[in-house]
């Protein structure tokens, strides 16, 4: 069963266009992460998917009907990128308010206790630190007992611990059943959750991959290295640049390749190494090289 779908979606703001024709199918319990950097339409996407937004054209489907539908909207979790909380309210009350929207809800015990939030259910939500609303906003998705969840970078600005609860909470929410579309910039976090991975640049689906894949791809290397010469075929090469006397080879083994050109007496200086990271690795293998290649 497909829970969320986007048919040949575009949308426009002004003369922005940050979706593109765009294609995506999430089936039930799945847990996807839509990677991709600013501006990519990630936002816009989920936007579409809860129903807030619109479509210029295309066709957006929630678990079988329009996300704008009351009936369709009730299988729904969501938190925003942005977290309000009304100030006086206390962290069980808020919960309770929340869950009172639902036939069916988690116990308020249940919910916050997943999220690593019971010791603060008599606190008030005005005084609690940022990191512990943001966990209170994302645990709030999950009060009704959703089907779907979509959740926009749901710990960013978060330390280690407070993620680390985010996730178990996702975690609980997918091993039963769930499904959850998450926005992230964190490959760390993708890997730690998603079995998917959908990467959205300029409003276009870039890749649509098992984590694994979209892993062998980040494992990518960046060697740049100045010499007058062109360079000799070597091994491992995935991607060749040169502009004036700087090169850019990119491989998934810098080491065997820097000692090739050692091996193979390549003069050359001011070597560099560095990872590509996952946004450089897909956007330097997909696009057009803009210097000469080979
Ligand atoms: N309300 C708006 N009005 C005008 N342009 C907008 C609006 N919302 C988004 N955009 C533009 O649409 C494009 C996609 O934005 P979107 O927020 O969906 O990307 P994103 O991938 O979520 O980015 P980020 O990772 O920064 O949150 C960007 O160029 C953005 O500037």
């Amino acid at each position: 069963m497909i829970h969320a779908r986007a048919v040949q979606v575009t949308r426009r703001y002004a003369a922005t266009l940050a979706l593109d024709h765009l294609d995506l199918e999430v089936r039930a319990g799945e847990l996807v992460g839509l990677l991709g950097p600013n501006g990519a339409g990630k936002s816009t996407l989920v936007s579409l998917f809860t129903g807030t937004r619109r479509p210029t054209s295309g066709r957006v489907e929630l678990c079988g009907g329009d996300p704008r539908d009351p009936r369709f909207r009730r299988e729904l979790g969501v938190t925003p990128q942005e977290t309000g909380l009304p100030a006086s309210l206390r962290v069980g009350e808020v919960t309770d308010f929340v869950r009172a929207h639902f036939t069916n809800p988690l116990s308020t015990a249940e919910l916050l206790g997943r999220f690593g939030l019971a010791d603060l259910i008599r606190r008030q939500t005005g005084g609690l630190s940022g990191g512990q609303k943001r966990r209170l906003a994302v645990a709030l998705a999950f009060a009704g007992r959703p089907r779907i969840v979509f959740l926009d970078e749901p710990t960013t600005g978060l330390d280690v611990e407070a993620r680390r609860a985010l996730w178990d909470g996702i975690r609980a929410f997918h091993a039963e059943g769930g499904t959850v579309v998450l926005t992230s910039h964190y490959l760390e976090e993708v890997e730690a959750l998603a079995q998917r991975v959908v990467v959205l640049d300029a409003g276009r689906v870039l890749a649509d991959d098992s984590v694994d894949a979209i892993r062998g791809l980040a494992g990518v290397r960046q060697i740049g290295l100045t010499s007058p010469i062109d360079l000799p075929h070597l091994t491992g090469v995935l991607r060749a640049e040169r502009a004036g006397d700087r090169h850019l080879l990119l491989t998934t083994d810098a080491d065997a390749l820097v000692r090739e050109l050692v091996r193979r007496d390549v003069a050359f200086r001011d070597l560099e190494v560095r990872g590509a990271s996952l946004e450089e690795a897909f956007l330097t293998l997909t696009k057009e090289p803009s210097w000469s290649s080979r």
